[in-house]
């Protein structure tokens, strides 16, 4: 049996100000410092350890890992930071508060947005968009750089990485950390638990609470469960839900 522990970063600033994060690379709270310092002790306490640790390029992801990584005491394992884990690109809402945006353009067309599977956002004008002159995504060619992403794209971006990197290191006998994002492990876990298109919109995954799937010798999964109390969990996922909500 292979297991693979998946984790969504702790809370950031700006879903702490119920802002449409995306590409934005905004930083934890304190509250999501410590929730990543909760997980990275649960593993502990349940005996988990790692080979590999892979995460994106945004830092509340790459710091929400340094928190497991410690509570695991093990601050010492390769990390791998890739494009591909990023959030979802949220495009021309990037910044918007997601309560005044449902105010003005109703509930429902910000669900499409934040979870149909196949509508983008508006896009951002390219003059706009700041990560075609980041450094950190030099190496991509400037026609993979999103303007917006529907969780469809995401899923073209992410899918690519479970097949080339993450699913041979774990046949390999690796035990693999993933600290990402809600909307990249959502692209995820629809593949792995073949959710489909409509039932992916009911799907919110919490903050910092780690997600361990098992897998069989062929990769497919067995179950899935988060570790922690299963009332804060569905509260916090109903929380993740409800950002949408005009308030
Ligand atoms: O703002 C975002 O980038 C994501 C995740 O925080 O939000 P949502 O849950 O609205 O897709």
């Amino acid at each position: 049996m292979f297991k693979l522990v998946l984790i969504r970063h702790g809370q950031s600033q700006w879903n702490l100000d119920n802002r449409f994060s995306g590409w934005a690379d905004v930083d934890l709270t304190e509250q999501g410092k410590a929730e990543a310092a909760e997980a990275g002790r649960l593993l502990k306490a349940e005996g988990y350890a790692f080979d590999v640790a892979h995460t994106s390029v945004l830092k509340r992801a790459v710091r929400t890992l340094w928190g497991v990584l410690d509570g695991v005491d093990q601050m010492w394992l390769p990390v791998i930071t890739d494009w591909r884990l990023n959030e979802r690109h949220y495009g021309g809402l990037t910044g918007l508060n997601k309560a005044e945006t449902a105010a003005k353009y109703g509930e429902d067309q910000v669900k499409v947005w934040r979870r149909s599977y196949d509508i983008p956002p508006p896009p951002l004008d390219r003059a706009a968009n700041e990560s075609v002159s980041d450094p950190r995504y030099a190496n991509l060619d400037a026609s993979m750089i999103p303007d917006t992403e529907c969780l469809k794209d995401t899923v073209d971006r992410v899918l690519p990485y479970w097949h080339d990197v993450l699913a041979p290191a774990i046949r390999s006998g690796q035990r693999v950390v993933v600290a990402a994002h809600g909307n990249s492990l959502r692209a995820l876990v629809k593949y792995l638990d073949n959710i489909s298109d409509e039932e992916i919109t009911e799907l919110n995954i919490p903050n910092g609470v780690p997600l361990v799937y098992e897998f069989d010798e062929n990769l497919k999964p067995i179950r899935h469960y988060y570790l922690g109390d299963a009332d804060a969990i569905a509260a916090k996922m109903a929380a993740v839900a409800n950002q949408g909500k005009a308030k």
